[in-house]
């Protein structure tokens, strides 16, 4: 018998999980209209290919029924022959909000589930880069946050960042699965559901259509500046890194990447632009200041080189 021909969007989905390089799959699934439509993509690749695919939904536990949700998402991956499992996790808010302590506890849970040689996959799409970009550039974080989230790192791996969410929506309908609307997609508490509901159409109602393809190469295109002082700030001698002088030869974005570096590897934790544009003016506006407080500790001048203090008084950043 004929197999039904895939309708337009699915077979850009399934087009873009099959530009992946073999292997095990992991498809993280929240059952919402993204990792639904990547998730059915991958099942249909890796069954042409012959490879190991699977699907874990993680239970985040924060509100009441969120196992109903999840039992719900692992059902309906079972309805097309996806074998998948539901990971319960613990969210410790750890002070950056809940948003933030539910993503760091879902990749921990991913990253855990991994099975050798496996690749977990994640449904982001452009959409979800062009909002990563909006909110880093009213962060003003510099090109970090602008480079948007990576299509590739560690066991991670995101096949739909160049495809809109209209596609992921239209595949779903063509399927005929039904996605779970999560109501925090839709709450405008979220700095990301405003930009998504009210920014973004703004833009491209006054500046034209195509601005969340112009967000997503500036994503790229900041990476690629990202990675390269990345690179020019390891070619920098560790001696040297909180050495004053040093310093202040460097050109200002590259002598900022050192600083950042030299913070994160002092174990100063979530180092802001701020924070680092502070320890600099400790290079470049000396004036015999007392010096600047960062997470955990101070950083101070002394003869010439930046020397990090912790707060705790046991000579651990806490
Ligand atoms: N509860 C979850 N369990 C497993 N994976 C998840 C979960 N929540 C998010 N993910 C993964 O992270 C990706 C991004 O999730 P996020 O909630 O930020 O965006 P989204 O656009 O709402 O995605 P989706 O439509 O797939 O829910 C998802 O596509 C999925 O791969």
């Amino acid at each position: 018998m004929a197999r039904r021909a895939l309708g337009p969007a699915t077979l850009a989905v399934v087009q873009a999980v099959d530009a992946l390089a073999s292997g095990g799959w992991a498809v993280a699934c929240s059952g919402g209209v993204d990792s639904l439509a990547l998730a059915w993509a991958a099942h249909h690749v890796a069954g042409k290919r012959g490879t190991p695919v699977r699907a874990v939904v993680v239970d985040h536990a924060m509100q009441p029924g969120s196992d109903a949700v999840a039992a719900a998402a692992v059902a309906r991956l079972a309805g097309f022959g996806l074998a998948a499992e539901a990971v319960r996790v613990t969210v410790a808010d750890a002070g950056a909000g809940p948003e933030a302590s539910a993503r760091e506890a879902r990749y921990a849970a991913l990253e855990a589930a991994v099975q050798p040689r496996e690749r977990v996959l994640l449904g982001h799409t452009l959409d979800d880069q062009a909002e990563t970009v909006l909110l880093g550039l009213a962060r003003g974080a510099g090109v970090r946050s602008l480079a948007g989230m990576p299509v590739s790192r560690g066991v991670f791996d995101r096949p739909l960042l160049g495809l809109g969410r209209e596609t992921t929506l239209a595949a779903c309908a063509e399927l005929g699965l039904e996605p779970w609307a999560d109501p925090m997609n839709r709450d405008p508490r979220y700095a990301r559901v405003r930009v998504r509901e009210v920014v973004l159409p703004v833009l491209e109602r006054d500046l034209g259509p195509g601005i969340r393809e112009a967000l997503a190469r500036t994503a790229t295109q900041c990476r690629e500046a990202h990675d390269l002082l990345s690179e020019l700030a390891e070619e920098t001698d560790p001696a040297l890194t909180a050495d004053c002088l040093h310093l202040l030869g460097l050109a200002p974005g590259l002598r900022r990447r050192v600083l950042a570096d030299w913070l994160a590897a002092e174990g100063v934790r979530d180092v802001s632009a701020t924070h680092v544009d502070a320890v600099e003016r400790l290079v470049t506006h000396w004036r015999g200041q007392k010096g600047v407080d960062v997470p955990g500790g101070r950083v101070s001048r002394r003869d010439g080189r930046l020397l990090l203090t912790p707060a705790s008084g046991d000579g651990r950043l806490r």
